[in-house]
């Protein structure tokens, strides 16, 4: 039991929702396609008597064949039957082809809403929940929740068709319509306690399946590095049993629906059994005429159908419903980034300011306490310090990725929660260590951040940067296809495009995590030339990984567990001997072209020394 409900517990932000909240949440997606709905609810009606019809009309060839006249009678009661099941043909077409259709509508808006939700959640939000979960609620949920149109539809037609034959059956025998009456609380009391195992079952098999989906797109997305470590076999051991478990949930979900079939079939058979031997002696005895009886048993098979499948209908009903749930959840996931207002963010100066600033990815572990740090305007500053140190944080919480717990920060002296968050954003150049590109071509790349950008002005931003050499080395310049993540182009040239994006958008504060990957030492050339163009003017916050960068930034800042331990331009803080030296010697002294192994090492903690070459 342990294995198979491993992993399959709620994400964060599921929740509850009363069933009642939950249909009217669904109503209000029906709404909009109201006229289609009537219009599938009167061919339910219409096809649902035209089915009704056929036993009827059936029986009355019985009762013609018991009186002798079925030879005057025959063709048109044959002519009758056809007439109904014609009817009956098309207006079960015309309710397909419309209930389909509105259900097509429904699941369209909802995909669109949860994937506006996907586009509207926190960084945070993707930190904590595996992509492939995500994807599995836009889609297979999203799906399963169309089942249950699909099936309301079908509902309202059964318990239509149940309700004519119902009429039919008393208008035929009160007393043997009450024996078929007898067995409706059994079946409806079967179907309700079915409905609390169905829904335990599918949420567990949606989570196990979502799990499944997680797994296949972290091993998608890291397959190269398991490649490279000759991991397939680790990463197919790890695959296989989340794959099992959700062979298990799924089979355990098959059990529980399979069992609720037979059991009504068999309920049902024991009732049909009864009406027939009391139909029978009501024949003999005269108490009730042939074509009755047959319309009685026509008129049984007619409502068994139906009611055993309402009955079923709850299980897939709960599958839908628990879709439905996570859907919502995923919609309805509360925001962590919240601003108190949205005053408009106007053209920014840039000026950053983290005031008694605490904050921890969770609360309980503060990664930076009570910081204090100023930017100026147009300054560049660059964030060094060993891994761990809380350089990526601090450029999160720039961005505004991130809610801290205490404090302020402030932009242009402004609280930054009160900024209109969209205006402030695109006030801001974000660049990864690995940019990400889209698949298109380079132009459209570089044309990201304001696709109405002229090819002008993308060819100027792309010669900007780099003296504009690199697209020489381009197949199609910039018509050259960057390939899925933009594998077709090296990590250089994924820079060089990132920071020509970066000119496009024209950003007042740039926030750069320079690539660590070495490229070769002219593409190392182009993006310090273009790294100058891009950041002059603007507020730079570098987090530093290139000897050419520190020397040029206008301020070092060193961090250590989340505190600034040193700060001040290259030259001065070697002079120091502090913990920037300690840094310089671990990451950057290498990269000085006089470099030659065991060389380079600046002192620390004694004496300022003159630098070795
Ligand atoms: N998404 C996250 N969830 C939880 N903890 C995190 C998350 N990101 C970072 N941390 C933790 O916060 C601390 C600071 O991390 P941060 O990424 O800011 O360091 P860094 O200085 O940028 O390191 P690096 O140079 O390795 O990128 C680390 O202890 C790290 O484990």
């Amino acid at each position: 039991m342990g294995f198979i409900m491993d992993g399959l517990d709620a994400e964060d932000y599921d929740r509850g929702y009363r069933d009642r909240d939950l249909l009217r949440r669904i109503a209000s997606y029906f709404r909009p396609r109201l006229g289609a709905m009537f219009l599938v609810a009167a061919m339910i009606v219409l096809s649902s008597l035209s089915q009704a019809a056929m036993p009827l009309v059936a029986s009355w060839g019985v009762d013609a064949i018991e009186d002798g006249t079925i030879a005057a009678v025959g063709w048109q009661l044959i002519a009758a039957l056809l007439f109904a099941g014609v009817l009956g043909w098309l207006f079960n077409f015309v309710r397909q082809a419309y209930s389909a259709k509105v259900t097509g509508d429904v699941v369209l808006r909802l995909r669109e809403d949860a994937f506006d939700a996907v586009l509207e959640r926190d960084l945070s939000f993707y930190d904590e929940t595996p992509s492939g979960r995500i994807v599995s609620r836009v889609t297979s949920d999203t799906d399963d929740f169309a089942t249950v149109s699909t099936l309301t539809m079908d509902l309202i037609s059964q318990v239509l068709m149940v309700g004519f034959v119902t009429v039919m059956l008393f208008l035929r025998s009160i007393e043997l319509a009450l024996v078929t009456m007898l067995i409706v609380p059994i079946v409806v009391g079967l179907a309700l306690l079915f409905r609390r195992m169905a829904r335990a079952g599918t949420r567990r098999a949606q989570r196990s399946l979502s799990r499944v989906n997680a797994n296949l797109q972290e091993t998608m997305g890291g397959i190269a590095v398991a490649k490279n470590f000759r991991q397939e076999r680790q990463v197919y051991d790890e695959f296989q049993p989340i794959n099992r478990q959700s062979y298990q949930v799924t089979l355990r979900q098959g059990y529980v629906f399979s069992a609720i079939f037979p059991v009504l079939f068999l309920v049902a058979g024991v009732a049909t059994v009864a009406l027939v031997q009391l139909g029978g002696t009501a024949v003999l005895t005269g108490g009730l005429s042939a074509g009755d009886w047959y319309l009685f048993l026509q008129g049984v098979s007619l409502f068994w159908f139906p009611l055993t499948s309402i009955a079923a209908f709850w299980s897939q009903f709960q599958q839908g419903l628990s879709a439905s749930e996570r859907v919502f959840a995923l919609i309805d996931a509360t925001p962590r980034v919240v601003q108190t207002a949205a005053e408009p963010a106007g053209e920014l100066a840039g000026r950053i300011e983290f005031r008694d600033v605490t904050f921890g990815y969770d609360p309980a572990h503060a990664v930076l306490r009570n910081f204090n740090l100023v930017i100026e305007a147009g300054e560049t500053v660059a964030l060094v310090g060993h891994t761990g140190a809380g350089k990526s944080t601090l450029s999160k919480l720039i961005t505004r990725f991130y809610e801290f717990q205490e404090g302020r920060l402030l932009i242009d002296d402004r609280d930054i929660r009160t900024l209109d968050l969209a205006g402030y954003r695109r006030q801001i150049g974000a660049v990864p260590q690995v940019p990400f590109l889209f698949s298109g071509t380079v132009a459209d790349n570089i044309r990201y951040p304001r696709p109405e950008a002229s090819e002008e002005e993308v060819l100027a931003a792309a010669a900007a940067v780099g003296g504009g050499d690199w697209l020489d080395a381009l197949p199609h310049g910039l018509r050259t296809d960057v390939g899925e993540d933009g594998r077709a182009l090296s990590m250089g040239q994924r820079q060089l495009v990132a920071l020509a994006r970066l000119l496009i958008q024209n950003p007042a504060i740039v926030v750069l995590d320079e690539a660590t990957a070495s490229v070769d030492p002219l593409t190392e050339a182009q993006i310090q030339e273009g790294l100058d163009v891009v950041l002059a003017g603007r507020t730079s916050i570098v987090i530093a990984h290139r000897l050419s960068t520190i020397e040029h930034v206008d301020r070092i800042i060193v961090l250590d567990h989340g505190q600034i331990v040193e700060e001040g331009d290259h030259m001065t803080l070697l002079a120091r001997g502090g913990r920037y030296c300690q840094v310089y010697n671990t990451y950057f002294r290498h990269q000085s072209p006089n470099y030659r192994v065991g060389t380079g090492f600046v002192p620390v903690g004694g004496d300022p020394m003159p630098l070795q070459p």
